[in-house]
């Protein structure tokens, strides 16, 4: 398997509960190398840009407003065949269908409120990385 990048960031509901820590602790001993992190808080309107693929569906402001409402914690990691290896890492979208041991099934609230986000290829890794970090090429 190639060595390749994923995009992550923690949520508010995990990043305002003190399980950053915890978190970045699962992540970086399932093998995982932190290549770029920050903490930081999205207004809506950035968030809005980030989540433009959803903005058809009906959830798309409240997911809006929510991914505004508190500090996010975005990463570049990198692992080879580092995007399917972090989706199982993280667990199912909703918490209730998450496998024991996922990062979800033990940080996340509910399906908007799931404590991490994983990107699905490595081209949206490229993009929403790109979104947070400029210049990781070079890390
Ligand atoms: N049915 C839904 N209701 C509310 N939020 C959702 C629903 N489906 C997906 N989401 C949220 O939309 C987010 C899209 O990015 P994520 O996969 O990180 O996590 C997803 C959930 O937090």
């Amino acid at each position: 398997m190639p060595t390749n990048r994923t995009f992550t960031m923690i949520k508010p509901d995990a990043a305002q509960d003190g399980n950053s820590g915890s978190i970045i602790k699962m992540i970086e001993e399932a093998g995982f190398r932190i290549v770029a992190l920050k903490r930081t808080q999205l207004t809506v309107e950035r968030a809005g840009e980030f989540y433009a693929v959803h903005s058809e569906r009906p959830f798309y402001n409240d997911l809006c407003q929510y991914m505004s409402s508190g500090p996010i914690v975005p990463m570049i990691l990198e692992k080879e065949n580092a995007v399917a290896d972090f989706r199982i890492l993280i667990g199912a979208t909703n918490p209730a269908n998450a496998d024991e041991g996922t990062i979800r099934k033990l940080f996340a609230k509910s399906i908007e409120a799931n404590a991490i986000h994983g990107s699905d290829s490595d081209e949206n890794a490229e993009i929403e990385g790109g979104f947070f970090f400029a210049h990781t090429e070079q890390f």
